[in-house]
């Protein structure tokens, strides 16, 4: 028998649509979460697709001073570098009401994400887990977070049971060095969004859910197919 599905698909017409809705969302989850336990904690994907649901969040009302923003993964380049996904968090998400939000980077400077592995490693440890909300995106070649086809550690992160928090992860499509939350780590989350734009990553979804052919070894079929969370999938065209 296959299990059950996990995963729920909201479509919208128009990916402003789409980020609103998602701000919506996530934004609820936060203030539940400062309900609950006086903090919260969100992580987000870098990349192109967040920048209109960063903005739409970063304008919701809420008690962001107590709400701790990291990410999901980086690119090992400084907060310089227009490829840092810090940058485009300080850029699109720390702005307005959210400017009061505690940033804890990933990068920590160091040469190599080896070298700053162990002081990432701490600052995702001292982080109240659960998340209250994690963010992923998805590359067209299946990729999520730093979880890359061909990733040298692609199979240590996706390790439902690894002890890892955090990882480096070169590959040869990544572009840089990277460093990525886990599998296990991702998933220490009471939500989890999927938010994709365009028809080739919905058929990339598709395929990935159904794992055929090559699809089979797309890393975001680790999400899709895990029974921890829920995945609820944001798509626009
Ligand atoms: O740092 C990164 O690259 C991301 O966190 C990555 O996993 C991203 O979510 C996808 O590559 C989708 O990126 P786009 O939104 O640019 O398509």
């Amino acid at each position: 028998m296959s299990a059950p599905a996990n995963v729920t698909t909201h479509s919208f017409t128009g990916c402003q649509a789409q980020a609103i809705a998602l701000a919506e969302r996530v934004a609820e989850r936060l203030r539940n979460g400062l309900a609950q336990r006086g903090q919260a904690v969100l992580a987000v994907s870098g990349g192109s697709t967040p920048k209109a649901f960063f903005e739409q969040l970063s304008r919701q009302a809420l008690d962001w001073a107590r709400v701790q923003v990291t990410l999901v993964d980086e690119r090992w380049v400084p907060e310089s570098d227009a490829r840092s996904n810090a940058r485009l968090v300080h850029t699109h998400l720390l702005q307005h009401a959210a400017a009061a939000a505690p940033f804890i980077p990933l990068y920590t400077g160091d040469a190599s994400p080896e070298a700053g592995l162990a002081r990432a490693e701490a600052r995702i440890a001292a982080l109240p887990l659960p998340f209250d909300a994690v963010v992923l995106g998805m590359g067209d070649d299946g990729h999520t977070a730093s979880f890359f086809p061909g990733g040298d550690r692609l199979a240590e992160a996706l390790d439902p049971d690894g002890s890892a928090r955090v990882l480096p992860m070169h590959a040869p499509d990544a572009g840089e060095p990277r460093i990525t939350l886990t599998l296990p780590t991702l998933l220490q989350t009471r939500a989890l969004y999927l938010l994709v734009a365009g028809e080739k990553k919905r058929d990339v979804l598709a395929d990935a859910r159904l794992g055929l052919g090559a699809a089979r070894d797309y890393p975001v079929r680790a999400v899709l197919t895990q029974q921890r969370v829920p995945v609820a999938v944001y798509w626009c065209p």
